[in-house]
């Protein structure tokens, strides 16, 4: 399956939001969506909900107008909504039967899912009584009972301890090699970048990059070399190469990171430190995390003189 996003458009009250959204997500791998706080992530995904119609644009699905009641949607809002006063496993059934589950399947899963997140015993007790954790498991199960299609989880992580987080992880990973669609939002790089093979960057409304995650990476990395040199701290280093006119020096919290330019060849810059007779520590393609990109991406597009919402 195949679910494009194209030219997707939407305002409030007359404030421009989503400028011409487009993306695409297929199933079998993961997208995550990615960007600032108010740059329009939530926004987007209630588009694709149906919470709200877009101005304009449309979504597309294998090549066809998607249909959002022809597909069962799996979505983990960021603001959370079930009952407190009720027991759980219940109100799973409740769901389950909404998302048009018979009674007898609701409850077959409901029971199937309580017990895959370790909280048997805790089925037949109201909502309220659950730690935040817990709870946020339970939030977790009603978007996934009824096997959807197309699962949608915004900040999944949050509240979770590192033991659920790595259940929870098990599920995600078990969605992915199940062929599902998985639309991933969160502010956790780490997390992102763990499961995520696509990832879409959106900024002011805009969607400023979009596509496979390595690939992202290597052309990010392309020319750059990580660089640390015993017993030499930056400024040493920045002086011992500041003659080379073939390189430009930046550092992260790690080590130097050196970007060759022209022709300048890796094994150029390895022979010119061997002769300066330097111990070298790290001397590594650079391959930028998720972090370095989003502040890279986040510095290099400014809408801020176009209306941008921020
Ligand atoms: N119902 C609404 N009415 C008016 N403005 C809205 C509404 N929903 C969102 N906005 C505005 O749209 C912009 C984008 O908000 P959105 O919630 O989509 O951002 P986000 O990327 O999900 O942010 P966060 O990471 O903080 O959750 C913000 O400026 C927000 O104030």
């Amino acid at each position: 399956m195949k679910l494009e996003l194209v030219n997707i458009n939407k305002s409030f009250s007359g404030k421009h939001i989503l400028h011409d959204v487009n993306f695409s997500i297929e199933s079998g791998r993961a997208m995550g969506f990615l960007g600032r706080n108010g740059s329009g992530k939530t926004t987007t995904i209630r588009t694709l909900m149906d919470v709200f119609k877009p101005d304009f644009g449309e979504f597309i699905i294998d090549g066809k107008k998607f249909i959002r009641e022809n597909y069962k949607i799996g979505y983990l809002p960021e603001e959370r909504g079930l009952y407190g006063k009720i027991k759980i496993i219940d109100q799973l059934a409740y769901l389950g039967e909404l998302k048009r589950m018979s009674s007898k399947e609701a409850k077959k899963s409901a029971e199937y899912w309580v017990d895959y997140m370790g909280l048997s015993e805790y089925g037949n007790k109201n909502l309220e009584t659950l730690s935040k954790g817990n709870q946020q498991k339970i939030q977790i199960i009603q978007a996934v009972i009824d096997d959807p299609d197309i699962v949608i989880l915004d900040e999944p992580f949050s509240g979770l301890d590192p033991v659920n987080s790595q259940i929870f992880k098990d599920l995600i990973k078990e969605l992915i090699a199940k062929n599902k669609l998985v639309i991933f939002s969160s502010h956790q790089m780490g997390y992102v970048e763990e499961f995520c093979d696509d990832i879409t960057f959106i900024k002011n409304g805009r969607i400023i990059e979009t596509g496979d995650l390595n690939v992202l990476k290597n052309k990010l990395g392309e020319n750059k070399i990580r660089l640390n040199i015993k017993n030499l701290g930056p400024d040493q280093l920045e002086r011992s190469l500041n003659e080379n006119k073939n390189i430009n020096i930046s550092y992260d919290d790690k080590s130097a990171i050196i970007e060759l330019i022209g022709n300048y060849k890796p094994m150029e810059l390895l022979q010119d430190i061997l002769n300066k007779d330097y111990e070298i520590d790290l001397y590594t393609k650079y391959t930028p995390s998720l972090e370095d990109i989003f502040i890279k991406l986040d510095k290099e597009y400014n809408f801020d003189n176009e209306g941008g919402n921020n």
